[in-house]
Order: C-alpha cells, then sequence, then structure tokens
C-alpha cells in the first residue's frame, strides 16, 4: 500500500530524515513516535508533497509518487490531518467540507451558488455524521472548540475518500475529555475498514492502545519497529524516548 524506500532530506547540514523505510500495509493503523526533532513531521511532509526528498521512493499502490505536487497526492489517496488545524475560518463546517469536495473535483464552471451540488452536501453530510460534526455544519469554523477544529481539520481530508490518513498529533492541546473522544473517533473510523492510518503522537498511552504497528524514529532514522509490547520493552527506544520503564506509565 504506502511503501517508502531509502527516504532522505536534510535542511543545510541538519538531517532530518536519514534512510528511512517504512512499510504501512493496507489498512493497518500505525504510530510513528520519537523525541522532539526526531524527523516526525518532515516524514510526513516528504509523504504528503509538502516537502520533496533529496533521494528515495514513496510508493502508493506501486506508484512512486515522489516529485508529484501535493495537490496531484491528495487526488491518488493520501490526505493529512495537521498538528495545528488548517482551516478556512470563515466558513462554516458545512461550506468547509464542500468548498474542500469543489476543488479538486474541479466542478468550478458548474457553480451557480457557492457550493451547488447536491452531491457535495451529501458527502459533507455523509463525513460530518460520520465524525458527530452534523449537529456544527452551520457553525463558522473559527468558532468551533479546539476539539471541533481539530475533527474539522480530519473531516476536511477524510471527505476526499482517501486510502491513506495521515495524522498530526491528533489530540495535542486537548483536555482529557476531548482527547478520549478524538481517539475513539479515530479508532472507529479506522475499525469500519478501506483506510490505512498513520498517526504521529507524543501521548504513549494512545499509542500503545490503539496501534498495531509502531516506528520510532531518533535522529532521521528508524530506531525500531515493532507492537506496543515490543516497543514498550525496547532497551534503545527506552533510552532514546520512553525513559525507564516506570515512567512509561507515570
Ligand atoms: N523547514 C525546515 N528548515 C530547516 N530545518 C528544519 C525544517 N523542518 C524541520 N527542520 C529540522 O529538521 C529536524 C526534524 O524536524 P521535525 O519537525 O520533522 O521533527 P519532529 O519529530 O516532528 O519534532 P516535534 O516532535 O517537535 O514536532 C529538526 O532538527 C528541525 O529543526
Amino acid at each position: 500500500m504506502l511503501k517508502i524506500e531509502h527516504l532522505n532530506k536534510s535542511f543545510g547540514g541538519v538531517v532530518a530524515t536519514s534512510d528511512v523505510s517504512i512499510h504501512f500495509k493496507t489498512e493497518s493503523l500505525s504510530a510513528v513516535i520519537g523525541p522532539n526533532g526526531a524527523g516526525k513531521t518532515t516524514f510526513f511532509n516528504l509523504i504528503s508533497g509538502a516537502l520533496r526528498p533529496d533521494s528515495g521512493r514513496i510508493l502508493l499502490d506501486g506508484e512512486d509518487i515522489v516529485g508529484l505536487p501535493s495537490s496531484e497526492i491528495v487526488h491518488k489517496g493520501i490526505g493529512r490531518a495537521f498538528q495545528v488545524a488548517k482551516l478556512f475560518k470563515t466558513l462554516t463546517v458545512e461550506e468547509s467540507l464542500r468548498g474542500a469536495l469543489m476543488s479538486p473535483l474541479g466542478k468550478s464552471s458548474q457553480m451557480h451558488g457557492r457550493f451547488p451540488l447536491a452531491q457535495t452536501r451529501d458527502r459533507a453530510y455523509e463525513v460530518m455524521e460520520q465524525l458527530g460534526l452534523h449537529t456544527k455544519a452551520d457553525v463558522i469554523s473559527g468558532n468551533l472548540s479546539h476539539g471541533d477544529q481539530k475533527l474539522l481539520d480530519m473531516a476536511l481530508a477524510l471527505v476526499l475518500k482517501p486510502k491513506v490518513l495521515l495524522l498530526d498529533e491528533p489530540v495535542a492541546g486537548m483536555g482529557p475529555e476531548e482527547r478520549e473522544q478524538m481517539i475513539q473517533t479515530v479508532y472507529a473510523l479506522w475499525k469500519k475498514g478501506g483506510l490505512t492510518v498513520v498517526l504521529i503522537e507524543h501521548d504513549m498511552e494512545i499509542v500503545f492502545r490503539i496501534s498495531q504497528h509502531i516506528h520510532v524514529l531518533s535522529y532521521g532514522k528508524v530506531l525500531a519497529e515493532g507492537n506496543a509490547e515490543q516497543i514498550r520493552n525496547n532497551p534503545a527506544v527506552i533510552e532514546a524516548y520512553l525513559g525507564k520503564p516506570a515512567e512509561v506509565h507515570a
């Protein structure tokens, strides 16, 4: 499905991604973890086409997507939600979603009103219902709570029916209740099938609870890979990131 091969990216003298090879299997739920500055966000920027790698391949269903503009990568089926939600703050939730649908569909020539196509409305409502945003369809995005803004950011990626969903710190800045709700939402989305989910997350309780596969980055390299049990007990990961076992559960 999504196969990363020998990916490299440097910023001047800073090596942010160093020979990273990771295979995300179809319909898997994986986490990418690691200390601050380990290269996690750069990794997502490379996959989504926001940055171009210095070398390496990014294969989506066998096709190398390196060098494609990010809009085309979205078309190919890679959706992304951001650490800080990127929203059209003056549009309502429904308008935002229909706007996102209009641009890749290239239907602007058929526009009579703002977002007139019935199909965009149906799809927008489908996703709003999936994420529990349907009661807020008419709320201006900038007025949503922090948690709902993060949900809308995810909805903007989902509305285009991606094959792969990249989530950069989905619970960042949330209180305990919002966090739990978000994680249940992500898990339910994935459980429904049809979606390969990759998340960057610092909250280890969440990572260990929901991820099938965990990839640990450190100084731009893959330090370790495995399931929760393997990662929790990996001496190199404990040393570089988790701290002593007792601290993991603190
Ligand atoms: N556009 C850029 N220009 C220069 N250096 C950059 C750029 N983006 C990232 N870096 C550097 O690359 C390294 C990896 O950064 P990155 O943001 O990918 O790490 P991260 O694991 O996502 O960190 P965090 O957990 O703090 O979000 C860091 O040393 C960072 O300073």
